[in-house]
């Protein structure tokens, strides 16, 4: 599976989500034709690669032919623009009259709404009274179908989000002051878990309603990156504030690549470490245990046990590669309280394993095949099943049974 991890330390906008897609590969060329399907015109695009804090990645802009920008997202409040603006339903016609592929079409309308949506209840609008002014329309269309369809063409089955910072304070825009996190945005927020930090060090907006929107419908996920996937690429794609820091988005390929291993050998040696702990938080325990993954170790468990005195504790293993017996002493005397490790290398028999992909009606499924002596062993990812569990809206215990019984069936 194919993941693309947002990295939104400085947080998110539409220049900076088509930016860090196209520094990861994307074709400026290839966008400009799908952008086509729009059937829009008054506009060009600009992308130039350069470096920010010596660090290269991509400025992406979208350049009017009338010049400026609107500075504010929407007009609702002031009749004297109503000649030139777009309503909400007016952009959804838009796309959906467009030659776009229903994939993009429902991405972007469903992005637009839920700006508007924030819109007509920061503003006390009816949905269908919020409008965009005509310039502003413009370059946000563009920006959203545009990430829509830039995302379609990296070609990924997932997409994960860090904790996205914020700024703090006040900007000033067409009407006038507004906290940050800007009231769209902290609108979008509502009901959901979506994990936003506010960075104290930066007094300026870093997450623009755009930005908002494209994560609330785009990702499926939150979290860090996780210790079995590879990272095969970083892009940054820049944001155009001065925020006194790094402004950029940036944004990694993941690819699972431990359990992608295949390992053909059916026996081995490992190294199982263990100390007994009667004297250590289970706080600090769980510490020395994510720790200890971390390093490598290919298992870590605790086990309650009855010590000296009465004492109830924790019995500590670690199993690992057997040529690392002295990093994971040091290891574990550095993150537990005990003052000896005692150790030993065992012998393993394992079954062989190969990873293959196969195609399901819910998408592409990894199975993990493990063989030994005319044994076959095959099981789904867990990455999968959580994924189409999560895409489908059917429970988790659902998809990996309807899986199993559809693996089996092709094992067999
Ligand atoms: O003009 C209006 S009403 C306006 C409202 C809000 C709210 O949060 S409500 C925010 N803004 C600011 O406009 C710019 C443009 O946003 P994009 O998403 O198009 O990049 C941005 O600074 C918003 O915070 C304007
Ligand atoms: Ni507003």
């Amino acid at each position: 599976m194919r993941t693309l991890y947002l990295d939104a330390f400085s947080g998110i906008s539409g220049d900076m989500m088509i930016g860090v897609l196209l520094d990861l590969g994307v074709k400026i060329e290839d966008l400009k034709a799908e952008l086509q399907k729009l059937h829009l015109t008054g506009y060009s695009l600009s992308a130039q690669k350069k470096p920010k804090n010596a660090i290269y990645g991509t400025d992406f802009d979208v350049v009017l032919d009338h010049g400026s920008k609107d500075t504010g997202f929407v007009e609702h409040h002031h009749d004297h623009h109503h000649g030139g603006a777009r309503h909400l339903t007016e952009i959804l016609t838009i796309i959906k009259n467009s030659d776009l592929s229903e994939k993009i079409k429902r991405q972007a309308s469903g992005i637009f709404t839920e700006i508007g949506k924030a819109e007509s209840q920061v503003h006390q609008v009816p949905l269908n009274e919020v409008h965009f002014h005509e310039v502003g329309a413009l370059d946000s269309i563009v920006d959203i179908v545009g990430s829509c369809i830039a995302l379609d063409l990296l070609h990924v089955d997932h997409i994960k989000c860090s904790t996205i910072s914020d700024g703090s304070g006040f900007i000033n825009v067409a009407h006038g002051q507004m906290p940050v996190p800007v009231p769209a945005v902290m609108q979008m927020r509502v009901g959901t878990s979506i994990p936003i930090k506010q960075r104290t060090d930066v007094h300026t907006e870093l997450i623009t309603p755009t930005g908002m929107g494209i994560i609330k419908v785009l990702v499926d996920s939150f979290g860090t990156i996780s210790e079995t996937e590879a990272v095969e690429k970083v892009g940054y794609g820049f944001g155009k504030r001065d925020t006194g820091g790094f402004n950029a988005l940036r944004a990694m390929i993941l690819d699972r690549s431990a359990s992608r291993r295949t390992i053909a050998t059916t026996h081995d040696q490992v190294a199982v470490l263990k100390a007994n702990l009667d004297n250590q938080t289970g706080e600090s325990l769980g510490y020395a245990a994510k720790r200890l993954f971390e390093a490598g170790a290919l298992d870590v468990f605790l086990t309650p046990i009855q010590m000296k005195k009465g004492r109830p504790g924790q019995l500590l293993t670690v199993i690992a590669s057997a040529n690392q017996v002295t990093k994971f002493t040091q290891l574990i005397l550095k993150n537990t309280a005990t003052k000896g490790v005692r150790y030993q290398i065992v012998k393993r028999t394992i079954m062989q394993r190969k990873e293959i992909v196969l195609p399901t009606d819910y998408g592409d499924v990894h199975l993990k095949i493990a063989q030994f002596n005319g044994m076959v062993k095959a099981t789904p990812e867990y990455d999968d099943v959580a994924h189409f569990a999560m895409q489908s809206g059917e429970t988790f215990d659902y998809i990996q049974t309807r899986l199993q019984a559809l693996i089996d069936t092709k094992i067999s």
